[in-house]
């Protein structure tokens, strides 16, 4: 895979305060890479010093190979951006908006805005007035502008902020689709796990201005320990002969289940241990555990460790 975006040990102070500290990953052509963490960690700042609204403190951010902080023209040149909310005039039609920008660069052509506006399923409703359309619309119309130019990198601050479900699947599609099918990089901030459990081929979790964490998206489901419960007909005899056998591991009551935290290898030793002790299982059932529940064991610190 091609890396297109490098941040080199970035660090940004701001008033004395490191809001974000020492951050280093590399993003590839043709994924879409989540930045994800809670309110106020750092996702908004890291993403304006990577399209050059803000200036880095320390280390550097690589565009192409193109330094942001010394060569800023030819790096910024790949990167298509929605940071803050695009601007666009209301009583103008999806058309004209995207006619208004395009005329500020002069390599735009009409076959473009048509292929783009296609892009994102906007074709019917283009010449309408931007005042019609839903708050999904506004965001593809955004992504539209976007990738006027043909970015190689497209960066989204919170994409899916304020869109109905069906707004938030549309979103969803049409960047996958934009990563998949024109091998672009598509970087995506949010703080809602379930989003980027869906979107992400890759996941970034920073907390505190700190990287905690960079994993494919099934690597956090599978690095975690696994919730497996056991239906049986005798449930304190059951807990005797596990706590007899594997005095660590950790056992919780449940409506009548017991609840066991173990890896998936364990289990057919806990199965035979039951029925050698005459104990029937009734059911063994995997507690499923959301992206929410791993994102909070990574960031409570039972990993500190990060996988870049
Ligand atoms: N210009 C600034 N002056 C002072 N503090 C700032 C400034 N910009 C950001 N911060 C602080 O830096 C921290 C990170 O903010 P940032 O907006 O990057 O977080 P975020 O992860 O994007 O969260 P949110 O989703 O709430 O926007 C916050 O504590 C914020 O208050």
């Amino acid at each position: 895979m091609t890396e297109i975006v490098k941040l080199n040990d970035v660090t940004k102070v701001i008033k004395g305060r490191k809001i974000i500290d020492s951050i280093s990953f590399e993003v590839h052509k043709g994924e879409v890479f989540g930045f994800l963490g809670p309110n106020g960690a750092g996702k908004t700042t890291t993403i304006r010093m990577m399209v050059g609204l803000i200036g880095i403190t320390e280390g550097d951010i690589e565009i192409a190979g193109k330094s942001i902080k010394k060569d800023f023209e030819r790096a910024i040149r790949h990167i298509g951006a929605i940071v803050e909310n695009p601007e666009m005039y209301k009583f103008l039609s999806g058309y004209q908006n995207l006619i208004h920008y395009a005329r500020m660069s002069n390599v735009i052509s009409k076959e473009k805005i048509d292929e783009v506006v296609k892009l994102v399923g906007l074709t019917e409703r283009i010449h309408e007035k931007v005042k019609t359309y839903s708050l999904g619309m506004r965001q593809r119309l955004g992504l539209a502008q976007s990738l006027l130019h043909e970015p190689d990198v497209l960066i989204l601050d919170e994409p899916t902020n304020g869109l109905d479900p069906a707004g938030i699947r549309e979103i969803r599609d049409h960047l996958r689709f934009l990563a998949k099918e024109n091998n672009m990089a598509v970087i995506v901030s949010s703080h809602l796990l379930a989003e980027m459990e869906m979107m992400c081929d890759r996941i970034a979790i920073i907390q505190d201005g700190k990287l905690v964490n960079v994993q494919p998206v099934q690597h956090f489901m599978e690095g975690s320990e696994h919730t497996v419960a056991f239906e049986v007909d005798d449930a304190a005899g059951a807990i005797q002969v596990i706590t007899a056998a594997h005095p660590d591991i950790e056992i919780k009551q449940m409506d009548g289940r017991i609840l066991l935290t173990i890896s998936k290898k364990q289990v057919p030793g806990i199965v035979t241990g039951l029925v050698n002790n005459r104990i029937d299982i009734y059911s063994v059932q995997e507690v499923t555990k959301t992206l929410e529940d791993r994102f909070l064991e990574i960031t409570r610190g039972k990993e500190g460790h990060i996988h870049a």
